[in-house]
This record gives structure tokens, C-alpha cells and sequence, in this order.
């Protein structure tokens, strides 16, 4: 298979410069993505960029259409979804300014649409490994390619927001739950992701401490931006740099994320909901 880099940037990284560069517009089973989908390549490679807030940072992280957009991705060919997103930090040395390139998850995000199955045609996949380390391992490159100081693994809480967490949370999160970094976006991607048989990596760019530290302010929206402006250079050149890379670490996928459905589907043939089985071919097609 083809290498197809899908690019999903997150708050202040809304476009990217590709070669033959088309803003597409495309339409899912599950609606409309964030906005239209930059189609392009680089160093030969094709590459979709989807601004997730939208350009111009329309939606919210709770009611974001992550089921439209991995869809959205998945119609367009995309192999390899890299997400770049901002994060609190909950380790002194990850410290704004820095990229953590994420290897585990704990997900605290509530009603968000979390699957593409469903009673009529259920699928239960692993997430042991919510993050693909083969393209973790590429995009860990790229970044430190681009002069940028790379964490290699780190535990990433999606949390609900949109406001910030408390004080109490803050200190939860880091002194018992053990998460390295917080935000409130990579859940369900993640998770969606892998459903559609994609491969899944994060790269946090740190904007701030949280809430955690003993004498420091609160975070504080406007100085995660000023952060976010500050790196997004590096966060492009990341982005210049990874389909090469891509390009000569061919699939099928080392970790198995493009067999992800091999033995996940539960539901009988003859028992499954015809309707949602013509939604799912957009994204399980291989094995519907
Ligand atoms: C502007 S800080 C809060 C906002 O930024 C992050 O979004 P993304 O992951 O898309 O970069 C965070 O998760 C919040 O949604
Ligand atoms: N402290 C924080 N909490 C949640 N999401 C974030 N995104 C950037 N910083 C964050």
C-alpha cells in the first residue's frame, strides 16, 4: 500500500504549504468533517491536512466531528494520521516549547461519539497501544530533525473541557494517575483511528503547567497561543519532513494497526443492521 500522510492540526496550526495544494471539501456517512481538507504532496508523497478546529478555530473540542473526519481521511486514501495538538504538561522537564510524542492515553471525555459500530454490527479492537509507535517513531524523527526537544512516550489525559482543569484535578492526573500531558483532543480520535485501520501518532507541543504547580498562575488561554505562534514553524518543518521518512517505511504497518479489524467484528453476518453496514464500508470496507 501506498503511504498517504494525513495531518491533523490542531489549535493554532490551521494550513500548510503542499505541492499541487486543493482545498477539498468532502462528505461522510457521519457528516461533514471540521472544515474542507487540504490535498497536496510532498517529496512525492500525498498528503491531507485537516485544520481540526476549522480555520479560524470554530469547534470546540467536545463537539468536534472526529467520526467525520477519520472518515473523511480514510475516503481520501490516508494511511497515516499524524495529529499535532497543544498540551499541559505535567513533568517539570516537559517544558512549554517542548514536543512529547504520545504512547499512552487515559480518557476522561464523556458523550463524545466514541465508535463507528453499534448495535447492528459490533466491533470490539484493542487499544493496548492506543498510538502507532512505528509513525510515533517517524514523527519523533521528523520533529528532531526540525531542531526540536522530543519526549519519546508519554501518558496524554484527554479531559472534556473546554474549560481547564482545577487545581485538585490538576494534581490527580499527575501524582496518581501518572499522566505526563493533558488536552482535550487525541479522545476518540485515538480510538476512531484505529477502528478505520489507520495509523495514529500525537505530537504535544507544551504550552504551559497546568494547574499543578505550587505559586504558579492559572493556565491561561492567551499564553498557550503565544506559545503555539512561537513553535509553529517547527511544527510545519515537522510536517515537510515526515512524508520522506513515510515514503521508505512502507506498509503494512509493523504494529498491525491496518489489521485492526482482522478479528474484532462480533456481530453475525445475517444478524447485522444492513444501514449501518453500507455506513461502515467507508471505513471497514476491507472486512465488510
Ligand atoms: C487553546 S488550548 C486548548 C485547546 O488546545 C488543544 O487543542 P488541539 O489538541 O486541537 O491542539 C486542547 O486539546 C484544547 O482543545
Ligand atoms: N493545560 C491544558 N489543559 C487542557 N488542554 C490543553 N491544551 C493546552 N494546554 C492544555
Amino acid at each position: 500500500m501506498t503511504a498517504h500522510l494525513g495531518l491533523i492540526g490542531g489549535s493554532g496550526l490551521y494550513g500548510l504549504e503542499l505541492d499541487d495544494a486543493e482545498w477539498r471539501e468532502v462528505a461522510t456517512p457521519w457528516g461533514r468533517p471540521s472544515d474542507a481538507i487540504l490535498t497536496g504532496r510532498l517529496d512525492g508523497v500525498p498528503v491531507s491536512f485537516l485544520p481540526r478546529h476549522g480555520r479560524g478555530h470554530v469547534h470546540a473540542p467536545g463537539e468536534l466531528p472526529s467520526r467525520a473526519n477519520i472518515a473523511a481521511l480514510k475516503a481520501l486514501g490516508v494511511t497515516d494520521v499524524v495529529s499535532v495538538s497543544a498540551v499541559g504538561s505535567f513533568r517539570e522537564e516537559m517544558t512549554p516549547g517542548h514536543l512529547v510524542v504520545v504512547d499512552q492515553m487515559v480518557d476522561r471525555t464523556a458523550g463524545r461519539p466514541a465508535s463507528f459500530f453499534g448495535t447492528g454490527c459490533i466491533a470490539h479492537v484493542s487499544l493496548a497501544r492506543p498510538t502507532c509507535p512505528r509513525l510515533s517513531a517517524l514523527a519523533a524523527e521528523a520533529a528532531e530533525a526540525a531542531g526540536a526537544t522530543v519526549h519519546r512516550g508519554g501518558t496524554y489525559l484527554c479531559m472534556e473541557g473546554p474549560q481547564f482543569s482545577s487545581r485538585a484535578e490538576s494534581r490527580i492526573w499527575r501524582d496518581q494517575w501518572g499522566c505526563d500531558v493533558i488536552g482535550m483532543t487525541a479522545m476518540p480520535e485515538a480510538r476512531l483511528a484505529r477502528e478505520a485501520e489507520l495509523c495514529y501518532a500525537v505530537v504535544g507541543t507544551v504550552t504551559d503547567y497546568d494547574s499543578w504547580r505550587d505559586g504558579a498562575g492559572p493556565v491561561d488561554a492567551a499564553a498557550i497561543v503565544a506559545v503555539l505562534a512561537a513553535n509553529v514553524e517547527r511544527g510545519r518543518d515537522l510536517a515537510r519532513r515526515l512524508p520522506a521518512l513515510l515514503r521508505d517505511e512502507g506498509h503494512p504497518c509493523a504494529d498491525g494497526c491496518d489489521r485492526a479489524l482482522d478479528h474484532a467484528i462480533m456481530t453475525a453476518p445475517d444478524r447485522r443492521d444492513p444501514a449501518l453496514v453500507a455506513r461502515l464500508r467507508a471505513v471497514a470496507g476491507r472486512v465488510l
